[in-house]
């Protein structure tokens, strides 16, 4: 083929993508949607792409543009991927509960032969996921809870001696990782770890845990790429978590099955439980939330917990949903990894706020002293604790780990009230961190006010967990761990914001989950 018909084919079928491209990014207006204008190929991530705007900030930035023409949903394009922002709360309510068949999916299609690490409970979708997360309820309810508690006591007290040694400020997000491993580790997976010990191989360890999440544009651009091209990520066969990561958990938690089947020990944890599926699994005689769950009366939440796995119940299972040891490696990396960023994003800024609000922080003292007057510390003494429920809330509110929730539409939906029609294959997008900043919801949302909680928020507006049978599965170990520790450290200490803080707070663009630049630093004084 001579130069001349090869730059004609190259000319077209450059021509080809750009048309089709144009086409994509029209798939809004086509279809009569309320929209955000946005660019072919790239959608709407330019800011994204330039390394300007974090993922969070996109976000924040679509919902002001729709909140400022006072719609209810919007659609906008992350590159090729159609995406519908929804700002009502009702219609917010429908798609994650009431309407919650035809969303079930989080729409990052994992494939198990290429990343089998990856094919972990947040990732599955359809019939998998859904057996997968009836199976795994157990795990947190209130009697599993009420077991994990000493633990998480115990590792709570370790950290505040630990940083209270050290006559040197602390940087919260780092320190607050090392607690959160240690209380994993010791409550999901029985492993007897201290990641404040500084020798090399605890070093990796948490080195390894926090990886995953760490600040990157790469890891951002994977996320996307997955998302929005999965077809493509996989002809590629890229992979999401790093081979060092990969082999370092792989090893570790099949190490533990093996040190656990050779001691024949039995706990009650995570890893106990899906060893206990795998067991009855092999042996054909399945298992369920409500034959696990323990008796007794049932806690609100955990009620509504039941309730959830009623709806995951029913239709017949027709795949192969048997608890493999690599699926147990998959969703144990998840509960470190995700439980890691999640957890100590939350706690470092709750110490952030804790140095700065010193009304608030004096409060607290105050509730924790005279319900702990004369009373042991126990699961009902921290439940008494209200307005450090209030207070976590309203940390939550200004700083919820994720900014956005994702759902895939998996059924046609038909919007209620309207004659627009959702197809399959959109993406849902519930901007956690939009809602939880408007002012016609939360009023003067700077103002760090943990009383606005003192009576529960209507629902669809506050959503740090997520909401219906698809939210946090921990929400309830996250909370009483984050309360746990905060009332073991306020018992004896005043947090105080060390000079090297730089201020005002900066968040980093390139990551995913809200990072402040140079991070927090923090002391602790004895009360
Ligand atoms: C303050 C701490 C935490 C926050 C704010 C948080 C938040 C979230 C959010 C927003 C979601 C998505 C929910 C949705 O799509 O509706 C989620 C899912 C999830 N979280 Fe958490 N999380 C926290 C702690 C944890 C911990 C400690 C673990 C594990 C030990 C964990 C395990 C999971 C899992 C497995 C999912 C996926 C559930 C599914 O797809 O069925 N989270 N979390």
């Amino acid at each position: 083929m001579d130069w001349f018909l090869t730059s004609v084919l190259a000319t077209l079928i450059v021509a080809l993508v750009y048309w089709l491209s144009v086409r994509r990014a029209n798939y809004w207006r086509d279809r009569g949607f309320p929209h955000i204008k946005s660019a072919p190929i790239i959608g709407n991530c330019w800011g994204l792409l330039r390394g300007k705007q974090s993922f969070n900030d996109m976000t924040q930035h679509i919902y002001n543009q729709l909140k400022a023409r006072r719609l209810q949903f919007g659609g906008y394009m992350q590159f090729s991927r159609p995406m519908l922002m929804v700002l009502d709360p009702e219609l917010i309510n429908s798609i994650l509960i009431k309407d919650f068949a035809h969303f079930e999916d989080r729409g990052f299609a994992v494939n198990e032969k290429i990343e089998p690490l990856n094919a972990n409970i947040a990732n599955l979708s359809g019939q998998t996921w859904r057996v997968l997360r009836y199976k795994l309820l157990p795990t947190f309810t209130t009697g599993k809870l009420k077991s994990m508690f000493d633990q998480i006591v115990y590792c709570s007290d370790n950290i505040c001696d630990y940083v209270n040694s050290k006559s040197e400020p602390f940087e919260g997000k780092l320190t607050m990782q090392k607690f959160n491993l240690n209380v994993i580790g010791t409550v999901a997976f029985g492993l007897n770890v201290d990641a404040c010990r500084e020798d090399p191989e605890t070093e990796r360890f948490l080195k390894l845990s926090i990886k995953f999440f760490s600040p990157s544009l790469k890891t951002i651009l994977k996320i996307l790429l997955k998302m929005c091209f999965p077809k493509l990520a996989d002809m590629i066969r890229m992979k999401m978590i790093d081979k060092e990561v990969t082999d370092f958990f792989t090893d570790l938690v099949k190490d533990t099955i093996a040190q656990r089947k050779r001691s024949g020990q039995k706990r009650s944890d995570f890893l106990q439980l899906m060893l206990d599926l795998q067991e009855k699994d092999l042996a054909g005689s399945g298992s369920g939330a409500d034959k696990d769950a323990d008796k007794g009366e049932l806690e609100p939440e955990e009620k509504e917990m039941m309730i959830q796995a009623g709806q995951l119940q029913g239709s017949k299972v027709t795949i192969d949903t048997t608890m493999t040891e690599s699926r147990i490696v998959a969703h144990s990396f998840l509960f470190i990894a995700a439980g890691s960023e999640t957890t100590s994003n939350a706690l470092n800024f709750a110490l952030y706020r804790l140095a700065v609000e010193k009304e608030v922080q004096a409060e607290l003292h105050n509730e924790i002293d005279s319900i702990l007057d004369g009373q042991e510390f126990s699961y009902y003494t921290v439940k008494k604790m209200t307005y450090l429920d209030q207070f976590i809330n309203e940390v939550l509110r200004l700083y919820p780990p994720g900014g956005m929730l994702a759902r895939e539409c998996t059924k046609p939906y038909k919007i209620p009230g309207s004659e627009l029609v959702i197809e399959k294959g959109v993406m849902i997008a519930i901007p956690i961190l939009g809602l939880q900043n408007d002012p016609e919801y939360f009023p003067e949302p700077d103002k760090f006010n943990p009383s606005r909680f003192s009576s529960p928020p209507p629902k669809g507006i506050f959503l740090p967990f997520g909401d219906g049978p698809r939210n946090c599965i921990a929400n309830r170990l996250a909370l009483l761990e984050v309360k746990i520790f905060l009332a073991r450290l306020l018992m004896k200490y005043t947090v105080v914001l060390h000079e090297k803080t730089k201020m005002p707070l900066k968040m980093l663009s390139n990551a995913f989950f809200a990072t402040v630049e140079g991070g927090i630093w923090l002391q602790l004084q004895k009360r």
